[in-house]
């Protein structure tokens, strides 16, 4: 991306990560990550333990620097204007620190001052905010008292108290009950409908893949995959389970696919065949056309498709550095 430093088009709104490394002595935690995420949409960064998420997203709330490259948030860099990116972004991080003897309206008035809001307008928005976190009933809590779920409702609250144009949430659904879960998607739906840009981590694709435009896959630091849920799951969909019911000639169905290269662990069930087939669709009616070329007369073809989380395992075979 040529993003101009402080111009803003429609390019550089957003968050942009721009060929971005970080190492840690031998350990290459981001490797060469490049992505873009459009102003106004949700990204979800869905990766293994160790993958590299909370590093990149550290980054890009300007808590560290990169080794090589840069991350811009609206078009500011990371490196160049830390001071213009933190005034855009609001950072909720996987694991954070709270005072326990403040109340919950005492932890946000606390924050909203450090963002040099005043009178009226710091009033009104933490008004706002309670709202939309729905912890207006909790206000004068002490932090030590809440659960999980309220805890993780304080911090988003704190995360939106400035108004940022852009959010990045480590893992928020971390230990949440699933009450908890459908209410962080809808707050976070919500954000999206307010047109605010969200970078949101998390190890399972299928907590995301609801409540994102489109996501992205690390691994050991590298960016394995990106696209919408849908063209992840198309891109890998080169391995099936096939079923055939072959009601005539299943000796030579069975003898035909063992010679085929692309059929794997193939169990012959009565009149029914089972195997891994490796190929597309098309390749999927070539093969059923060759058999009835052999004289086998089928009957049905039923073919499994790979669940979102058997994708994932399949994109990330689970690799931890
Ligand atoms: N400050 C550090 N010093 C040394 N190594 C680090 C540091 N921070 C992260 N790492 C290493 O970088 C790699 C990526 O870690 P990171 O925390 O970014 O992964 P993650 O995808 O967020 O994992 P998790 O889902 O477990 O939170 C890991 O191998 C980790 O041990």
């Amino acid at each position: 991306m040529n993003a101009v430093r402080g111009i803003f088009s429609d390019d550089s709104r957003g968050i942009q990560l721009n060929r971005l490394y970080r190492v840690f002595g031998k350990t290459v935690a981001v490797r060469d990550v490049t992505f873009h995420v459009p102003a106004g949409s949700v990204f979800g960064y869905i990766g293994p333990n160790g993958a590299g998420k909370t590093t990149s997203m550290r980054v890009l709330a300007t808590l560290d620097l990169p080794t090589f490259g840069d991350a811009f948030v609206d078009g500011f860099s990371v490196i160049h204007d830390p001071e213009l990116v933190r005034r855009r972004l609001g950072f909720m991080p996987d694991a954070f620190g709270t005072y326990r003897d403040v109340s919950c309206a005492e932890y946000l008035d606390f924050f909203a001052r450090a963002y040099g809001l005043v009178g009226r307008q710091r009033s009104q928005r933490l008004d706002w905010v309670t709202d939309f976190t729905g912890i207006r009933g909790m206000r004068d809590k002490p932090i030590a008292g809440l659960s999980k779920g309220m805890k993780q409702r304080l911090c988003l609250g704190r995360a939106l108290i400035h108004d940022p144009s852009v959010l990045i949430l480590d893992e928020p659904a971390a230990g949440l009950d699933p009450r908890a879960r459908i209410e962080l998607r809808k707050m976070i739906g919500n954000l999206a409908a307010d047109a605010k840009t969200v970078l949101i981590s998390s190890h399972i694709l299928t907590e995301l893949a609801e409540m994102c435009d489109r996501v992205g896959i690390i691994e050991q630091g590298q960016l394995l995959a990106t696209g919408t849920v849908e063209e992840i799951k198309q891109a890998q969909q080169h391995t099936r389970e096939l079923t055939i019911r072959v009601i005539e000639q299943m000796p030579a169905a069975e003898a035909f696919l063992r010679d085929e290269e692309n059929c794997e662990s193939i169990v012959v069930d009565g009149a029914l065949v089972r195997f891994e087939f490796h190929g597309d669709v098309a390749d999927q009616a070539r093969l059923v056309t060759q058999l009835v070329q052999q004289g086998c007369l089928i009957a049905e073809v039923t073919s499994h498709q790979k669940s979102l989380e058997d994708v994932f395992l399949h994109v990330t075979e689970g690799l931890v550095q």
